[in-house]
């Protein structure tokens, strides 16, 4: 068989392996030597191995790239996203840390967010949530009250129109219903799953990778495991202080042209945040974060 050159979408990751969408068929793929810095949603050329297999010659250029990473290396978490749910709950409770690592992640990527909370049927910590969730509103961020399942006809409602030629990845600890809000917007959602864990050979853990639904041609939504940390480890001094907006409106008026907004004096931001026009909350993540990047070992 002659060699074929063909583009396709990768729609999931396990390991080194990749599963590609093509215009006709998915594709079990590996890459080409050790190379593993494929992510879900990367446009790639490929070439055809057999009828249902190939090997990744090429990533077309990234719109943009999420993802993670500790002391030691970053995990890719999705390419060419356009924006990020993070997904919170009523209950069980949700991390303010984890929430604004995600915000912190998205603003370096160029990725915009929308906050969606579940479960608003949960009347017993209804208030107490929506005043939380409401910090993250006030940064600017959209924030939309829905209930997977009480709820998901006005789910789909709110959600739907957001999505609409989107390409974007939901996020969330265990537990927040990310899988219900999926199962509502991609009807045939666990077959496809059951298809891309049998083609990557995933065995019994189906929800432990990331993956990838066409809506239509304009419209994908990436689905992640749930995760428990939210390393930054890779973002500099630059990029951190930039992802915060509400830092915008001090920077360069330090006293320290190069102030690390930790224990200088006449600091713009600690001022701020003296005053609560700067979250306590929302600083110390910043201190916390510039701290991560400097352990970096890679
Ligand atoms: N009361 C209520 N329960 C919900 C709602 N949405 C989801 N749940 C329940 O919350 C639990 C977790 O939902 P999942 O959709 O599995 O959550 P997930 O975020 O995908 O969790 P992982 O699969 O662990 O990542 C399930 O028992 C759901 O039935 C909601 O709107 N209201
Ligand atoms: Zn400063």
């Amino acid at each position: 068989m002659a060699a074929q050159n063909i583009q396709g979408r990768v729609i999931a990751a396990h390991g080194r392996h990749y599963l590609v969408q093509t215009d006709t068929a998915k594709l079990q793929c590996v890459t080409r030597g050790k190379k593993s810095d494929v992510a879900v949603g990367d446009l790639v050329d490929l070439q055809l191995t057999s009828a249902n297999q190939g090997v990744i010659e090429a990533i077309t250029e990234r719109k943009t790239l999420l993802y993670r990473s500790d002391q030691y290396k970053s995990k890719l978490l999705a390419a060419n996203v356009t924006q990020l749910f993070i997904v919170v709950a009523t209950e069980p409770g949700f991390s303010d840390d984890l929430v604004s690592r995600s915000l912190v992640a998205a603003e370096a990527a160029g990725v915009s967010v929308h906050i969606i909370l579940n479960k608003i049927d949960v009347v017993a910590s209804l208030e107490k949530t929506r005043k939380r969730v409401a910090f993250y509103g006030g940064l600017g961020y959209p924030v939309h009250e829905v209930s997977a399942t009480m709820q998901p006809e006005a789910t789909v409602a709110a959600l739907l129109p957001l999505l609409t030629g989107q390409s974007t990845i939901l996020i969330g600890q265990s537990g927040m219903g990310k899988s219900s809000i999926i199962n509502l917007i991609v009807p045939d959602a666990d077959i496809a799953v059951r298809e891309i864990s049998a083609a990557l050979d995933t065995g019994k853990h189906t929800t432990t990778f990331t993956r990838l639904y066409a809506i239509d041609t304009q419209t994908m939504i990436i689905d992640s495991p749930g995760f428990q940390e939210f390393g930054l480890y890779h973002l500099t001094e630059g990029m951190l202080e930039r992802a915060f907006p509400e830092f915008e409106a001090y920077l360069g008026k330090c006293k320290f042209y190069n102030c690390h907004h930790s224990n200088e004096p006449e600091c713009a931001i600690r001022t701020a945040v003296a005053s609560c026009d700067i979250a306590p909350m929302r600083h110390a993540l910043y201190l916390q974060l510039l701290h991560e990047s400097s352990q970096k070992l890679y």
